[in-house]
């Protein structure tokens, strides 16, 4: 299978967006017109610049209000066809596109325009190119792939076939199984696309929003099963309009586009294995089964100061490297690795940053397998260098150059802690009785979440909830929940779009995308409590009136509230049970723990973020001082 994507899906100029997309390991691409006629090389220069790329020309797009017009529209469009056809043929491709018309005097009429494509046809068969007709979903008078198709069937030209788009078939809620009955070769083109589902105007929908599969909420792998089930054999091809990505960093967006058509034609295979795809196999989506550790770069005063932290937590110093200055914290089945090295991966992190969360360690079933879907997706893979006895457990990077490893039982990687680290006698691991990680919580600019987003969705077996608007008192922070059905796995992507939102600030402060806090679990929350206070932790203070509140919206046996109270601890429900959180201070440029209690609760304390944000904001404002 070859894959394919319009040069509008990209920001940057031609030769930029060409530059991304060879590299990100497309084979060809369709030239939108636009692209061509803003550069300032001939058609020739273009095409051959293009080939340079290693990419092929697969399509030129969109020829526009061609078919249905009353003479002398008519004619006028024959002519400027043959004008595109020119061009085209300086340029080296064979195939364009033509969009169903919105031209205000287009006549309807299928035969009409079927008429007109024959002629289409004939012109074009002469110079040896092809046309495809696309409905585009807000058409004059063709809006729907299926009466698109009956033009072409009727036109009954071996030049003239069909192009779909899955953003045009599925916005309109067609069901994608009427193509199956399409034959596979007058099937000339596909497009690919998703949206987020938004109730609007189907044109502005897709020239604003669309974005890659699986990013998205439409139906994609039932609309491509659909089309390789009809026997189609060329090119998937991304066709996205989409403000932000217009704006964004094109290499990052020519690598999701990449990511996204691999997971998409793998979720094709594996839902209807009888198709001939063309493909190199692929592991599975891995399912993450817990986080194994997570590592903090830091150094000196810092690292005294996160070690005090932790010991105030409960964390007992469980064991330390053979090698490096290494510390493995632990409690329950929680491991925090504090690293205050010099050289390596941490030590870089460090010098660039500040303390920050360096490495998080994925437990999975078999590491190996992981490293192939992620880099046969586009994730780069990460090594260093090992000393003696170390063990070389599989690692790729992740979010802001940070790095996430993988440790499995199936090759023993889970001995890690005993091969290369010397353990503590009788380190008390019950501490204040937290029990495992529950989440992770990554703070990245709004631009970068459907771009992270993909790389899990693209390489583990996770899902995604839909997006959450936490209130920030100086501005909106959005969420997105990534987890294991079984919640064995929980992360959340926070995008923050303004500095002045507590995301925003600890972006500006620590130099870009991380980890910004990890919420730790317990069975009993005061019982944790109690014990954090004989050990002189300080929550976060919450204020009395969220208290006040709380009694008014729950009602609660007698004695909860003024418990919940003493201990600054929030409270949430859903259907399924209760929920409470209680917070650290923040450490580091605005690093926290998290500690909670939550049975069956689903969620994340949402509701409680602006007063939990307030709280954390009063703490680094003075009274009566602005933020910045
Ligand atoms: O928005 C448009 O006009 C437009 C043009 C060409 C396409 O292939 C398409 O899907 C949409
Ligand atoms: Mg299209």
């Amino acid at each position: 299978m070859k894959t394919s994507i319009a040069t509008v899906s990209v920001s940057g100029d031609l030769r930029e967006k060409l530059d991304a997309i060879a590299a990100a390991g497309f084979d060809g691409i369709e030239i939108f017109e636009q692209d061509f006629i803003a550069f300032d090389g001939s058609p020739r220069d273009v095409g051959n610049m293009i080939r340079d790329h290693g990419l092929e020309i697969s399509l030129f797009q969109p020829f526009r209000d061609f078919e249905g017009l009353p003479e002398p529209l008519r004619a006028k469009a024959f002519d400027r066809a043959e004008r595109k056809f020119d061009l085209m043929q300086e340029l080296g491709t064979d195939l364009v596109l033509v969009c169903s018309s919105c031209h205000p005097q287009a006549l309807g009429g299928i035969d009409r325009a079927a008429a007109d494509f024959r002629e289409l046809g004939e012109r074009a068969a002469k110079r040896g190119l092809r046309v495809g007709y696309e409905a585009l979903c807000w058409g004059k008078h063709v809006n729907d792939h299926r009466d698109a198709w009956e033009i072409v069937r009727r036109a009954d030209h071996p030049n003239i076939g069909i192009i779909l788009d899955s953003f045009h078939t599925l916005a309109r809620k067609t069901a994608p199984d009427s193509i199956r009955s399409i034959p596979g070769d007058k099937i000339f083109f596909v497009q690919m696309a998703d949206a987020p589902l938004i109730d609007m105007d189907l044109l502005y929908w897709s020239r604003h929003f669309r974005n890659m599969p699986g990013e998205g909420d439409l139906d994609v792998t039932g609309f491509t099963r659909a089309v390789m089930a009809a026997g189609y054999t060329g090119p998937i091809s991304l066709e996205i309009f989409n403000d932000h990505f217009r704006g964004s960093n094109t290499k990052q967006v020519a690598n999701d586009g990449y990511r996204s058509l691999i997971a998409l034609m793998d979720d094709v295979h594996r839902a209807e294995p009888g198709l001939k795809l063309d493909l190199p196999a692929l592991p599975q989506r891995v399912k993450p089964e817990g986080v194994s550790f997570v590592e903090f770069a830091t150094r000196g005063k810092e690292a005294e100061t996160l070690s005090e932290l932790l010991k105030t937590l409960g964390f007992a110093r469980a064991a330390t490297h053979r090698n490096k200055a290494v510390t493995l914290w632990q409690q329950g089945d929680i491991r925090l690795v504090i690293n205050e090295e010099t050289d390596g991966h941490a030590a870089h992190a460090y010098n660039a940053r500040g303390t920050t969360v360096c490495d998080l360690g994925i437990l999975v079933n078999s590491a190996q397998d992981v490293i192939t879907r992620a880099t046969a997706t586009g994730a780069q893979s990460f090594s260093q260098d090992l000393d003696i006895g170390e063990l070389d457990i599989p690692a790729i990077r992740g979010l802001g150059g940070s790095v996430m490893h993988f440790i499995d039982k199936e090759t023993g990687l889970d001995r890690v802690w005993e091969v290369e680290f010397k353990v503590a006698d009788a380190p008390d691991l019950t501490g204040v009785g937290l029990m495992h990680i529950d989440h992770i919580a990554q703070t990245m600019s709004y631009e970068d979440m459907l771009s992270w987003t993909l790389f899990y969705t693209a390489i583990f077996d996770v899902e995604k909830s839909p997006m959450v608007d936490v209130i920030d008192p100086d501005g909106l922070v959005r969420s997105q929940v990534i987890e294991t059905r079984d919640g064995a796995f929980r992360i959340t992507l926070n995008g923050a779009d303004t500095h002045r939102t507590l995301a925003g600030q600890f972006l500006a402060d620590t130099f870009g995308a991380s980890v910004q806090h990890i919420a730790l679990a317990t069975a009993d929350i005061f019982d944790t409590a109690a014990k954090l206070a004989g050990r002189g932790f300080a929550p976060l203070p919450i204020s009395p009136n969220y208290y006040d509140d709380l009694a008014a919206r729950f009602d609660f046996p007698p004695g909860l509230l003024e418990k919940m109270k003493a201990a600054h601890v929030l409270y949430d429900r859903d259907e399924k049970g209760e929920f409470f959180q209680l917070y650290s201070g923040s450490f580091a440029g605005g690093l926290f723990f998290e500690i909670l209690q939550r049975g069956s609760y689903m969620g994340f304390g949402a509701p409680n973020a602006p007063f939990r944000i307030a709280a954390q904001k009063r703490r680094l404002r003075p009274k009566g001082m602005p933020l910045r």
